[in-house]
């Protein structure tokens, strides 16, 4: 229904106006409208809060005819960000785009993100009046995305790469060592005896044992090198550029660090193994379970030899 007379029409302005302040302010996004010129038009409370603006900053920031422009703001929001160019350079970008629409994620120093949304305004004419930014902060998606991300990819206990992580990141390097003809090396590893450590001192102990056995071989591989939890008590080292030999080596530098030195949990002292089993990657090996199906059978032969030992391919 048009309104019919001046009256009606300012109260009409006056609706629409209290109206588009309360949706802002109840948004749980910060809203920024910023005019042709570039001049600001509005901003909600939330908009300051996420980009810890002081309001009285922004009064500083005025012109002597009291607008604000979205120049004197962007000098606040570029010193928090991560990489101020990019962020510079797309907001260019959208202005000078009016219809284009943007969705971004905006990493900034302190260790938020936010997600930056921005529409170009028109008019019912098609004038283009300017652009609205919405600014959310995703930082508590994100850290939990991050989180299932590490628990469906790491073994919690140890830190290290569980069975599925480990196939996929060892089936990369293995097609990679394929196409560049380059050397590589699988390990097997299986803790010796284990479950009487369990029986024996329990089972906080025997994890405990699990966690430095790890921590231990974390220091004697390179950061090239993929460390993975298989089993329980089975582990498996993926060693790029890696020949036989150097690889047998390895393994019996990382049985010797188990071996070598007594675990200390509580009053106990707790003494272990490792069996070991090596394959490299050969000719007709169409996958990565080729080499660990023969670095297996290297391990079950490690085994079958009385344990604590490094066994190499059978040739
Ligand atoms: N503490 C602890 N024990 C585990 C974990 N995962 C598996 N185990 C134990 O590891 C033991 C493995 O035992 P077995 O497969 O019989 O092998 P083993 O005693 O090490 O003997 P060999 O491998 O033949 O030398 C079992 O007792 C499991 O309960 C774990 O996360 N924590």
């Amino acid at each position: 229904m048009q309104p019919s007379s001046p009256g009606e029409t300012k109260a009409q302005t006056d609706f629409d106006r209290s109206l588009l302040k309360a949706i802002q302010e109840a948004s749980p996004d910060g809203i920024l409208v910023v005019d042709a010129r570039g001049h600001i038009v509005s901003y909600n409370r939330r908009f300051l809060e996420t980009w810890r603006i002081d309001p009285e900053y922004l009064h500083l920031q005025k012109d002597a005819d009291g607008t604000l422009t979205e120049r004197a703001l962007m000098g606040q929001a570029l010193s928090q960000l991560r990489d101020p160019e990019v962020f510079l350079a797309r907001v260019q970008e959208l202005y000078a785009s009016p219809d284009e629409e943007d969705y971004t994620e905006v990493a900034l120093v302190d260790g938020r993100v936010v997600e930056r949304h921005s529409v170009g305004l028109r008019g019912e004419d098609g004038l283009y009046l300017g652009r609205v930014w919405f600014f959310r902060d995703i930082t508590p998606r994100k850290q939990l995305e991050a989180a299932l991300r590490q628990s469906a990819s790491f073994d919690p206990l140890t830190g290290q790469m569980n069975r599925r992580h480990f196939m996929d990141s060892a089936e990369e390097e293995f097609v990679r060592a394929r196409r560049f003809a380059q050397p590589l090396a699988l390990v097997m590893l299986d803790i010796d005896h284990f479950k009487p450590v369990n029986d024996q001192f329990g089972h906080a102990a025997g994890d405990f044992v699990l966690e430095v056995v790890c921590q231990r071989w974390s220091g004697i591989l390179r950061s090239v090198d993929l460390l993975g939890r298989i089993g329980g008590e089975e582990f498996a080292a993926l060693l790029p550029q890696s020949r036989a030999r150097e690889a047998e080596a390895v393994a019996r530098r990382l049985c010797e660090a188990v071996s070598e030195q007594p675990f200390e949990f509580e009053a106990l002292s707790i003494r272990c193994t490792v069996s070991a089993g090596v394959a490299v990657l050969a000719a007709d090996d169409r996958r990565v379970q080729d080499m660990m199906r023969r670095a297996d059978d290297a391990l079950y032969r490690a085994k079958a030899a009385g344990r604590n030992a490094v066994m190499g391919e059978k040739i």
